[in-house]
């Protein structure tokens, strides 16, 4: 059966926000080369569209995380189900996220990759629900919409593993 969708932020939204983004982040690593890590696989639609946007040299690398169960709510166990295949030594690391909810995956993956040596890191998702947040010490650098609490699904966000390929954000109207 179809699930209904609401429309919270159309694709023309999203795209302006990910070029705003974009050139942000080409500004701030002017001179540098940034080391994009794309955590799958709600990540990969917004990483691929950013990466597109960067004007500074790029390099890219995937991980996988388990955090969620098959609902909506965090387990609160944070399992590496893909490590990276590159190490971070001396990188200026920018970790790719579709969304920071209760910020447990986020807390727990910048403690592990913070110990690869990297030479900073910073955070960019595409979307926040602050309200949402447990883990307060996860700093957001890069934001594209702070958003309400509401269970969002589309460019690459699912429920249960569906509407990943929605071009826009949308809320399932349960
Ligand atoms: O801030 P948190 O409460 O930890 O939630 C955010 C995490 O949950 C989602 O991933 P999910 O575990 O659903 O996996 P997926 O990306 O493969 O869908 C999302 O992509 C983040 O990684
Ligand atoms: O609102 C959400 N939608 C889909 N996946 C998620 N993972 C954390 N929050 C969400």
């Amino acid at each position: 059966m179809e699930d209904k969708i609401r429309v919270l932020l159309t694709e023309e939204q999203v795209d302006q926000k990910i070029q705003e983004l974009g050139e942000a982040i080409s500004r701030d690593y002017a001179g540098k080369e940034v080391h994009l890590i794309c955590v799958l696989k709600g990540g990969a639609m917004f990483t691929c569209e950013l990466a597109k946007r960067i004007t500074v040299p790029v390099t890219m690398d995937f991980m996988s995380v388990s955090s969620y169960g098959s609902g909506t709510e965090s387990s609160g166990v944070v399992r590496i189900v893909k490590d990276l295949d590159e190490p971070l030594k001396d990188k200026h690391v920018l970790i790719v996220e579709d969304i920071i909810d209760s910020g447990r995956t986020l807390a727990y993956l910048i403690e592990i990759l913070k110990q690869r040596g990297p030479s900073d890191i910073r955070l960019c998702t595409l979307l926040d629900k602050p309200e949402r947040r447990v883990k307060k010490q996860v700093k957001v650098d890069y934001a594209g919409f702070c958003i309400p609490d509401e269970f969002v699904v589309g460019y690459g966000l699912d429920y249960n593993q569906k509407y990943r390929n929605l071009p826009y954000i949308g809320v399932v109207e349960l």
